[in-house]
């Protein structure tokens, strides 16, 4: 647990956020704040809305009543690449490449989605364009090599194993150059092993300057990589602490740590 993250400056601010789909009460007044440079755990049963939370950040629904502020702007109303735009990046459950580009393609559309202008004038490859778009380049394999696929960048992203299509998700992420990296659930069907390297890697993106999310099942990782960890049940936030605050709550173990005692060890 890092001392700065109790003394840094809220970056993002959920505010009794609220959403409903028809009968159902998805998120039902949820607050909590994201602190800059921190690793936030989000956690909670199925169905408990932590999907539902991204998608309201990132601008897929607007929520039905409450406020979410990033870096002190109100997102309300905001569309999905203009919040990309703002600084907040996001991976999802099911991963979304473009199976049919590459590796390194696939990044360097994660930096255009924040340059929409560089792409038109690149059409036009005048020589500063040629260059801008060798700095992508290099920008775009510095990242595939943080995420330890350099030797993969020209291959199709639909012939890489699923691990390293799971770790191009991140890169392609990264490369939008947000201040806050939301990863939903993005060890869901790693071995243990793998799912070790994953997190040392997810703390290192947070070495980097980047701000994290992060949607895990699994409690004994969730417990080893984050700062603090909001925990949602039924649509309602019912715990907010450090990960030993979390692990010893009550409520959080009748919710869900009760049922996975020995992976919360
Ligand atoms: N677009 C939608 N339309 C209707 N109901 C929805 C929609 N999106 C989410 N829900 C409902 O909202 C609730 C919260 O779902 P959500 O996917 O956010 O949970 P979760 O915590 O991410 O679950 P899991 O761990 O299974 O991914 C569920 O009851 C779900 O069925």
């Amino acid at each position: 647990m890092s001392d700065t993250a109790t003394t840094t400056q809220t970056l993002l601010e959920v505010h009794d956020v609220t959403i409903k789909f028809g009968g159902i009460t998805a998120l039902d007044g949820v607050s909590f704040d994201i602190r800059e440079g921190e690793i936030l755990g989000l956690i909670g049963p199925n169905g408990a809305g932590k999907t539902t939370c991204f998608n309201v950040m990132t601008g897929v629904y607007q929520p039905t009543s409450g406020q979410i502020r990033f870096a002190g702007t109100g997102l309300a109303k905001m569309k999905r690449h203009a919040i990309t735009r703002l600084g907040i990046a996001r991976t999802f459950q099911n991963i979304r490449l473009f199976k049919s580009m590459t590796a390194l393609e696939n990044v360097l559309v994660g930096a255009d989605a924040h340059s929409r202008v560089g792409f038109f004038h690149a059409l036009l490859r005048t020589p500063l364009q040629r260059r801008e778009e060798a700095e992508s380049r290099e920008r775009a394999m510095e990242l595939l090599k943080f995420m330890g696929l350099a030797r993969r960048a020209d291959e199709l992203a639909v012939n890489l194993s699923y691990g390293d299509q799971r770790r191009l998700e991140i890169a392609r992420a990264m490369a939008t150059n947000p201040k806050l990296i939301c990863l939903d659930e993005p060890a869901a069907g790693f071995n243990p092993a793998e799912k070790v390297v994953l997190m040392d890697l997810i703390k290192k993106v947070r070495d980097r300057g980047y701000t994290v999310l992060l949607i895990e099942h699994d409690m004994k990782l969730v417990m080893g990589v984050t700062d603090r960890i909001v925990v949602l049940e039924f649509g309602r936030k019912i715990a907010e602490g450090t990960p030993a605050e979390i692990r010893d709550n009550p409520a959080v173990i009748a919710a869900y740590l009760g049922v996975e005692e020995d992976d919360a060890s």
